[in-house]
């Protein structure tokens, strides 16, 4: 990947623009650094809530500057700092971005103020697929090309774009909860895999014009119309499900697992790391802990950044915990649950049995954690950079999904690629207790051996000649050649 030719002196510029939270920011800032590596002129636009926690919490900033034509841009979500973006106000939120950001994006790049003098004007946007029902729109009124890149897995997203299949079926709405661990027959490629609590989450309505099944129908069919489509996936684990997806969208490049194919870029570069890509304030010291703690002994415990747990679920969790007699290092953000108000707070005896086995932070270094030769499973909600995360790292999963993409991913890791087990939505610490000592100990060779041969497929996917590595050089050349088009630097030139 080096920086190429450009017959009229002005590279392209890309606009990156991610939905607004931790999931979706860190995988952009990864394709952010793979495109300024490749000679690409990035502008990296982000809330303004988003942009000032990436700021103060990484090194980011710095990081970046270090690169010719990169940008920094903010925008407003329209919201309060103080304003609940992805709880119960998610629907709140996204409106809020659909029409105040929406409209915002659109004078901004008209405008021209998104480039620099080195390159003023867009000459390809790259959008977050969950945004693409306003970002396409805009894309086409200003005739800017775009590529649209998801952050989730191939499965979730196939699941997600058979929705009006299984309208038409009569699968959605779900009929009640009886129905739930029966097959979904509308899901192509899916038939004996999927069944109706693995759906993402958005199907779990009573009525099809939900606005939630409404909007991720409307941005799946927009996503299809980009230039492209960009997954942290990569192909030797997701082919089947992959080839369904090519015959929405013909143009996709995976990637994945973008965290490693990054990492061996900028050795091979001799450029270091940011020391850290999140939106919140990564404590390090449970790495020292872990250096204490023997080989595979340790089960990591978070369920990212934006999923919650009861009151309830989390004292029944920690029970399950501390019954396992197991190790265990836990994110409890500061956000994760709510302390009753009754007054029953965590249990004295729980806190007493964690200082002897475990460890507990509010955010945690995940990556490197995960590469921890201490951590032996990973009891996670299966977010796919989680997910992904887990899968390079070779440490086998225990799932517990909540939503969104969660399910899909979950029941693949169990039941198709094999490398966890699935919790489904149990939160019993008898489960739990049960769960853990399965993958650390009753069932540990079988799935260490199946997530040591994905580890393997992973890393050879992103090394010279791999699938993921020849697909982001195609990614790249496809972006030059679309700074090639006369027309294209019409848009907010000087
Ligand atoms: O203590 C922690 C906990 C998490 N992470 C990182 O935070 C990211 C979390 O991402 P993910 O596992 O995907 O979970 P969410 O934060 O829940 O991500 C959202 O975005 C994902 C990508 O689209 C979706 O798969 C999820 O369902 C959605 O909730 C990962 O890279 C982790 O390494 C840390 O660095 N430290």
């Amino acid at each position: 990947m080096e920086n190429k030719q450009v017959p009229h002196g002005r590279p392209p510029r890309v606009l990156l623009f991610p939905f607004p939270d931790q999931g979706h920011v860190q995988p952009f800032l990864n394709l952010a650094e793979f495109l300024s590596l490749a000679g690409v002129h990035v502008t990296f636009l982000s809330t303004h809530f988003i942009h000032d926690r990436l700021l103060l919490h990484s090194n980011v900033q710095s990081h970046f500057e270090t690169y010719t034509g990169f940008v920094w841009k903010t925008i407003s979500d329209g919201l309060p700092d103080n304003y609940p973006r992805l709880g119960e106000k998610g629907f709140e939120f996204f409106k809020s971005l659909h029409v105040v950001t929406g409209k915002l994006l659109k004078d901004m790049l008209a405008s021209g103020e998104l480039g620099s003098d080195l390159s003023p004007s867009v000459t390809c946007i790259i959008a977050d697929g969950v945004l693409a029902e306003f970002t396409n729109n805009i894309a086409t009124e200003l005739q800017i090309p775009i590529i649209f890149s998801q952050t989730s897995s191939a499965c979730s997203l196939w699941a997600s774009f058979s929705i009006p299949n299984l309208i038409e079926n009569g699968e959605l709405p779900i009929r009640g909860k009886e129905d739930m661990n029966k097959l979904v027959n509308g899901v192509p490629g899916m038939e004996g895999i999927l069944r109706f609590r693995d759906l993402p989450s958005f199907c779990r309505v009573t009525d099809v014009r939900h606005p939630n099944l409404q909007g991720a129908t409307r941005a799946n069919q927009k996503c299809t119309q980009g230039q492209g489509l960009i997954l942290n996936t990569f192909e030797e684990l997701e082919e089947p499900i992959l080839s369904h997806l090519r015959t929405h969208c013909s143009n996709i490049y995976p990637i994945g697992p973008t965290h490693t194919h990054l990492k061996l870029k900028l050795a091979k570069k001799e450029v270091s790391s940011p020391s850290s890509n999140s939106i919140f304030e990564t404590d390090k010291n449970c790495i020292t802990w872990l250096d204490s703690q023997p080989l595979k002994s340790v089960m990591y415990v978070s369920i990212g950044s934006v999923a919650i747990m009861t009151r309830d679920e989390l004292v029944e969790f920690w029970y399950g915990l501390v019954n396992s007699r197991k190790r265990f290092l836990w994110v409890i953000r500061p956000d994760l649950y709510k302390e009753a108000e009754d007054g029953k707070n965590v249990p004295e005896e729980l806190l007493e049995e964690t200082k002897k086995r475990g460890y507990v932070v509010g955010w945690a270094p995940q990556e490197e954690v995960l590469e921890h030769p201490a951590v032996g499973g990973f009891l996670t909600h299966s977010g796919w950079n989680s997910t992904m995360e887990s899968l390079v790292a070779g440490v086998p999963m225990i799932c517990w999904p909540r939503q969104a993409d969660q399910p899909v991913n979950s029941r693949y890791v169990s039941e198709v690629w094999k490398i966890g087990l699935d919790m489904n939505d149990v939160s019993d610490r008898k489960v739990v207790e049960k769960m853990v000592n399965d993958v650390m100990v009753e069932r540990k060779e079988e799935l260490v051996n199946a997530a040591d041969e994905m580890r393997k497929l992973a890393i050879k996917s992103v090394s010279e000649g791999g699938s993921s590595y020849c697909n982001l050089n195609r990614l790249i050349d496809d972006i030059y050649k679309i700074n090639e088009q006369p027309s294209i630097h019409a848009v907010g030139d000087h």
